[in-house]
């Protein structure tokens, strides 16, 4: 009997003993499932190389970066965990921080006299080029007592216009959206009415004033070389070039002006100041002198007297920084009924290609990154564009002038992709960009519409109407179909498609290990 209960009571203490190592093993089994999300959810280094990797495939489309991206869900927001904007995650990627050799001195458009020869010889503490002999000496580039304007001038280098991030932007902004106006002249040359304004710190700005609403639609009947340029464009141009990372627009932003106090009263130009008058409602418009739209019919209006109008930063006085003019080889005909060659001749392209500046160098690719820009926006008036003649053909292409682009978002116009189309064409890190800008988590019209929220003219609306902003990506969509298509023609002709790609993205190593965690 005892030996039959110490029996029974081994077996009850086996089974306790296999049941608490199986609640044992049961527990850790569950705690592993459920710690194991975090510990396997990628860091935003594995994301970045994830994206890179997605984004360097030939065979790239948009749906399969979807699945590569996101490990097969949408993901909607900015690489995980890091209380990002998509506009501050976009520029924190490593495509836009990467690594770029120093600048020469000569690689810079101004060069700076030492301080006291510069008082010895004039009152102007910058030079030209030309101007300066042995002399020069790294002087106060980037000081922080130099006005923000003096700033962005020394900043330009024959690359760009401004640097990625740079820390003047904001100041830069700032002045031209609020410092005191203390002069307001026409600038001539032109079309259509704008304005050269002064600030105290001797600063300038062009003015574009408001002539429609941001909603309005250009009217289909009207051609494009009489179509009205708008404040707005010439504001969210200089955002998407910022946010394609060409950095090739001057800064740009919006303001409401005093037409009374801002320029009437101020302005020594009499021509001008002849144009002002009340209208019925009691608004105060002027229409000053110029041969498009400068008549009483197209005046500007205040509301009574607040204008809305963008301000561009003015470039280098041309006496300090010549600049060069080119007529661009798909410039339009400008008439209602004449073709341009490039409409008439499918291989039009092929003559360019062999034609100085174009077979050589940058220069070919540089004008497709400006027609993307210009598709983006649907910008059909890009008949010129400047460089700075001190850098020869080594160098950006200015892209001034935007303000009539945004003026449909309806209607694509696919001609202003022509040099892609018949070029075939592309940078690889154009190509890279926009790629990286179809992707959910950092989609162009997101980024747009962010970039733009930070424009003082937000207050009073949205710089960009939702449609225009969807009719970004409905456009990028086109373009990378585009470039796509191109790499298929080539690879049924040759077997391959790198000719498509002009390569200039060439250290992938160097990039992927420049992938760094987002901050
Ligand atoms: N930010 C700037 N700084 C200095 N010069 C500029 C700037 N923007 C434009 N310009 C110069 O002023 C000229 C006229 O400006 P813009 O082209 O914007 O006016 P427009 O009336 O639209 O001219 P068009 O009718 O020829 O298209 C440009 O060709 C350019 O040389
Ligand atoms: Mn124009």
């Amino acid at each position: 009997m005892r030996w039959y209960t110490r029996r029974r009571s081994r077996t009850v203490c086996l089974s306790l003993a296999i049941a608490s190592l199986s609640l044992h093993l049961l527990l850790a089994i569950l705690s592993r499932s459920v710690y194991q999300n975090p510990c396997d959810a990628p860091s935003p280094r594995q994301t970045h190389l994830h994206t890179l990797r997605a984004l360097v495939d030939t065979n790239y489309t948009s749906r399969m970066l979807d699945n590569h991206v996101g490990h097969g869900r949408k993901e909607e927001g900015p690489p995980m965990g890091s209380g990002m904007s998509k506009l501050e995650a976009l520029f924190s990627h490593p495509l836009y921080n990467m690594p770029t050799p120093p600048i020469h001195e000569d690689d810079w458009l101004l060069k700076v006299k030492p301080k006291g020869k510069a008082r010895e010889t004039s009152t102007q503490m910058w030079v030209s080029d030309s101007d300066i002999g042995d002399d020069s000496a790294h002087w106060n580039r980037s000081s922080d007592s130099h006005p923000p304007w003096l700033r962005f001038h020394l900043g330009i280098s024959r690359w760009q216009l401004y640097p990625h991030l740079d820390p003047n932007m904001a100041s830069l902004a700032h002045q031209l959206s609020t410092h005191r106006i203390v002069s307001a002249v026409q600038k001539s040359g032109g079309t259509q009415l704008k304005l050269v304004m002064s600030f105290p710190n001797y600063g300038q700005a062009m003015l574009k004033p408001m002539k429609q609403e941001r909603d309005e639609e250009t009217n289909f009947n009207l051609y494009y070389f009489s179509d009205f340029e708008r404040h707005n464009a010439e504001i969210a141009a200089f955002h998407l070039d910022r946010v394609l990372g060409y950095r090739r627009i001057p800064p740009a932003v919006g303001r409401l002006v005093d037409v009374v106090t801002e320029i009437k009263d101020i302005t020594t130009d009499h021509k001008l100041a002849r144009t002002f008058f009340t209208s019925p409602v009691n608004n105060v418009c002027f229409y000053g002198q110029c041969s498009y739209y400068c008549s009483t019919e197209h005046a500007v209006c205040g509301r009574p007297q607040n204008l809305e109008a963008s301000l561009a930063m003015m470039l280098p006085d041309p006496s300090l920084a010549t600049r060069r003019t080119w007529r661009s080889p798909w410039k339009r005909s400008y008439s209602r009924s004449k073709l341009a060659v490039w409409e008439k001749d499918p291989d039009y392209c092929d003559t360019v290609k062999t034609t100085p500046p174009y077979n050589k160098g940058t220069r070919l690719v540089d004008l497709i990154d400006m027609t993307i820009l210009d598709f983006l926006m649907g910008n059909m008036d890009r008949h010129h564009y400047e460089t700075f003649e001190k850098f020869g053909n080594n160098t950006f292409l200015l892209h001034l002038d935007n303000g009539r682009a945004f003026g449909r978002h309806s209607k694509d116009e696919p001609s202003i992709l022509t040099p892609l189309e018949q070029c075939c064409r592309i940078r690889r890190s154009t190509l890279l960009h926009l790629r990286l800008l179809s992707l959910p988590q950092y989609r162009l019209s997101d980024v747009m519409r962010d970039s733009l929220s930070h424009d003082p003219l937000f207050s009073v609306a949205p710089l960009l109407s939702e449609l225009h902003l969807s009719a970004l990506d409905r456009r990028l969509v086109t373009v990378l179909q585009t470039v796509s298509r191109c790499q298929e023609r080539q690879r049924s002709r040759h077997g391959e498609g790198d000719d498509v790609i002009y390569e200039d993205v060439t250290d992938y190593k160097t990039l992927v290990k420049h992938v760094t965690p987002a901050r």
